[in-house]
């Protein structure tokens, strides 16, 4: 990872569509400006009886679509400038994906792996008590993000519950099951992001059933992408998490990977493969590299190493603009962020319906709508990038940005 603002970056990038779509300077600024944030102190009671203070913030990047929507994450190296770059990114996720929503972001300041379980709840209750008033099913609904789990979100809806006076589960997705979560959401940014990979490999011409995958991260979004792309019939070669990387050119067993990696808390030193490191297997020849995990593995000092055909972008804004830049020149195909994973939020918004009509889909449902979802949009975002020879990354910006746009004007904001 490099030290490069990647709110910064999100800038540069709405900077290269503007033009293009014909938008005015002060529009422009306005795409560029987080609507509302939120900063708050929480004052946590730690076991050993002493108080620690964590920061906290809620960004509320754009809500001309709709209510805003998107994850929290626990991080120690959380900043401001990163939650406001993952709020824009929802904005053009929610966007892209025809969701009658705008883009949020939150989190807090922490590393929830030094934390015990009270420690854990009472940070995310904390969080909620701070930010409640200005959250809610129909203004800004929260969901899981990096380091952050349904009985995260659990606390958090039960706080929030508590604090308004009835059960009111629809502030937050990503719930367990039993409590208003909906059925498909653990594993929707995986998959969703194979529905967009099945169409990009059948558009280059690559057999799944013969091709090699390396996946970076191996959290929600890297372990099921890992564990979907098998059933796909890929062979996934190398995985990693924060401490290293794993290969095996035969493919990775990973039925016995998971039970490795919750025993020593690490993919590290599977038996049977080769330990490597994150920047070994993002230079591997691979067909296809999913990064899923942070900000920037992908940037200007290791692009050019790079030998998959196509890279997924399951994390939000695993390569920066420069990296980007030789990607592109380099032939080599990129699915954007806010379209490859943009799965996870698709059925967030089903949760949300689910929850406003006290209803319960059937898995089959979430499954099929979802496909419809981001196999369209990965059709419109193709058309797009191929009628005017630009990558898809700059074509999913301009049909994102055009719907936000035209609502603001239709608002009569701009
Ligand atoms: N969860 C969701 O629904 C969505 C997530 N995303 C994005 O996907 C990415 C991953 O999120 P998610 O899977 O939810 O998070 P998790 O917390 O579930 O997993 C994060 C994974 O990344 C690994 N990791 C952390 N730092 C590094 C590093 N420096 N190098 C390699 N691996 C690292 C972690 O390792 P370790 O296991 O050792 O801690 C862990 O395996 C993020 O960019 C997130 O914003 C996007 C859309 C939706
Ligand atoms: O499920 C959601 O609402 C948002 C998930 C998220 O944070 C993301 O897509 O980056």
């Amino acid at each position: 990872m490099t030290n490069e603002n990647p709110f910064e970056n999100v800038k540069k990038q709405i900077c290269s569509c503007t033009e293009f779509l014909g938008i005015s300077p002060n529009v422009e600024e306005f795409l560029k400006t987080p609507m509302r944030e939120i900063h708050v102190a929480l004052p946590v009671r730690m076991d050993d009886g002493t108080v620690r203070v964590f920061q906290g913030f809620r960004v509320q990047y754009n809500s001309a679509l709709g209510p805003t929507k998107g994850g929290i994450r626990f991080h120690p190296q959380e900043t401001i400038d990163t939650i406001r770059s993952l709020a824009a990114l929802m904005t053009w996720k929610c966007a892209l994906l025809d969701l009658p929503l705008g883009g949020g972001k939150g989190g807090i300041i922490c590393n929830p792996k030094e934390l015990s379980e009270g420690e854990l709840e009472r940070l995310s209750r904390a969080y909620i008590r701070a930010i409640y008033k200005d959250i809610g099913p129909e203004c800004d609904v929260p969901a899981p993000d990096v380091y952050t789990t349904p009985q995260i979100m659990t606390w958090m809806m039960d706080e929030y519950s508590t604090l308004v006076g009835h059960n009111a589960c629809g502030v937050i997705t990503g719930k367990p099951i039993l409590l208003g979560g909906s059925v498909g959401r653990g594993d929707a940014t995986a998959r969703g992001g194979w529905y967009v990979l099945k169409e990009a490999a059948k558009d280059h011409g690559i057999d799944l059933a013969q091709a090699k995958v390396a996946v970076q991260g191996y959290g929600n979004a890297g372990s099921f992408a890992a564990s979907i792309g098998a059933e796909l019939g890929c062979t996934i070669v190398a995985v990693s998490d924060s401490r290293g990387a794993i290969y095996s050119e035969e493919g990775l067993d990973l039925k016995k990977l998971d039970a490795h990696k919750a025993k020593t808390g690490s993919v590290k030193d599977f038996e049977g493969a080769e330990n490597i490191t994150n920047d070994d297997l993002l230079a591997l020849k691979v067909d296809i590299l999913i990064p899923a995990a942070l900000e920037n593995a992908i940037n200007e000092t290791n692009a050019d190493k790079v030998q998959a055909t196509i890279v997924g972008e399951l994390a939000n804004g695993p390569i920066s603009p420069e990296g980007d830049a030789i990607l592109f020149q380099r032939g080599i195909t990129v699915i954007p962020d806010f379209l490859c994973n943009s799965g996870g939020v698709t059925v967030s918004y089903f949760e949300m319906v689910q929850n406003f009509s006290l209803d319960r889909w059937e898995e089959s449902d979430v499954q099929a709508r979802l496909g419809r979802k981001m196999t369209r949009a990965y059709h419109e975002v193709a058309e797009i990038a191929q009628g005017h020879s630009i990558s898809m990354r700059q074509a999913a910006y301009t049909l994102a940005m055009k719907r936000v746009v035209d609502a603001m004007k239709l608002r009569g904001w701009v």
